[in-house]
């Protein structure tokens, strides 16, 4: 059903928009409820869900995205399955430990340098996830900008005593990124400095970083994803936006899509939300997502109140304005 809208017409096909309402496991980067839009179109369900903190220019890729899913559909995947890492909040190290057991993932991804917490804190995680997973786990860390460089150097050091696979986004700028990346030996995968950037396709990553991590929606979509994949030429991670089943389907694709997947995507996030928009939700199977569109049979379960639905159609009006 098409509500009312104030916004200019929504594109050909589009026929149902639903806004669903979901409280997360644990508070993640600030976040405690995730929500969005879904829209249907002759292709399938698309995802708009930017968070609250991307303007309406920034949630404008996050749009096309949808759109690509719901009207175009995605280009054919080149392998049917697609490996994940577990993706560990800046929690307890206990509870660290059974978060990645119970994933079944051979690989996680863990939260460093939350607000609040100590470097023996974050070290105390990442421990407790290398006994869980063993020698032949991956762990990888993710600093989301956190540190300046002297400081990443010496805290990178300290937790890369139990071996990691990477460390993503350590510094906020591509100037840190590259004098780091000169001081340790760890690689540096490179995130919002991409995905927040005005042209992803144009920062030049070259010193900055060896792996580069994907992220559908703010990029525009699984072909514009593939774009920047193409331009850069380094080993791509496809990674979530914390979305429902439904987003996470477009990252699959992407991930499925791309010629080379050298590591474990971080697309085992639905596993961090209390609910979902699915009775079939897209969660790993022995450390894997199947490629594959779950329906969303459960919008009504999960449909948001009327003021958050309120919100979101007047962000999708300007959006689209
Ligand atoms: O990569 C993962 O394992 C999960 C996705 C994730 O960490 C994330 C989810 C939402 C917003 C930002 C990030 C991030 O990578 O920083
Ligand atoms: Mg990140």
């Amino acid at each position: 059903m098409i509500s009312a809208s104030a916004g200019p017409p929504l594109p050909a096909g589009i026929s149902e928009v639903r806004v669903w309402s979901v409280a997360m496991r644990t508070r993640f980067r600030g976040i405690d409820v995730r929500n969005g839009v879904l829209v249907r179109g002759p292709a399938g369900w698309g995802e708009f869900s930017p968070f609250w903190d991307y303007d309406d220019a920034e949630s404008r890729r996050w749009w096309n995205s949808a759109v690509e899913s719901a009207v175009e559909g995605w280009p054919a995947p080149v392998r049917s399955a697609v490996p994940v890492n577990v993706t560990v909040p800046a929690v307890a190290a206990d509870r660290a430990a059974a978060i990645v057991r119970a994933s079944g993932c051979a690989a996680a991804k863990v939260k460093v340098a939350e607000p609040g917490q100590t470097p023996a804190d974050d070290l105390a995680r990442v421990e407790a996830v290398r006994d869980v997973l063993g020698p032949a786990g991956a762990v990888r860390v993710d600093a989301n900008a956190a540190w300046d460089v002297g400081t990443a150097v010496a805290r990178i050091r300290e937790l890369d005593r139990v071996g990691l696979e990477y460390v993503e986004q350590p510094c906020a700028t591509l100037e840190e990124l590259a004098a780091l990346r000169r001081r340790i030996e760890v690689r540096v995968a490179a995130d919002e400095v991409v995905r927040r950037s005005a042209d992803p396709l144009r920062v030049d990553l070259r010193e900055a970083c060896d792996v580069v991590v994907l992220k559908v929606q703010p990029l525009g979509g699984v072909r514009a994803a593939l774009r920047v994949a193409e331009a850069h030429g380094l080993p791509c991670v496809v990674s979530s936006a914390l979305e429902s089943s439904v987003g996470i389907a477009a990252g699959v694709a992407l991930a499925a899509a791309l010629p080379e997947l050298p590591f474990a995507c971080g697309l085992a996030t639905v596993a961090l939300l209390t609910d979902d928009v699915t009775s079939d939700p897209l969660l790993p199977v022995d450390g894997v997502l199947a490629v594959r569109r779950p329906d969303p049979d459960r919008l009504d379960a999960v449909a948001a109140d009327p003021g958050t639905a309120a919100r979101w159609r007047a962000r999708l009006d300007a959006v689209r304005a």
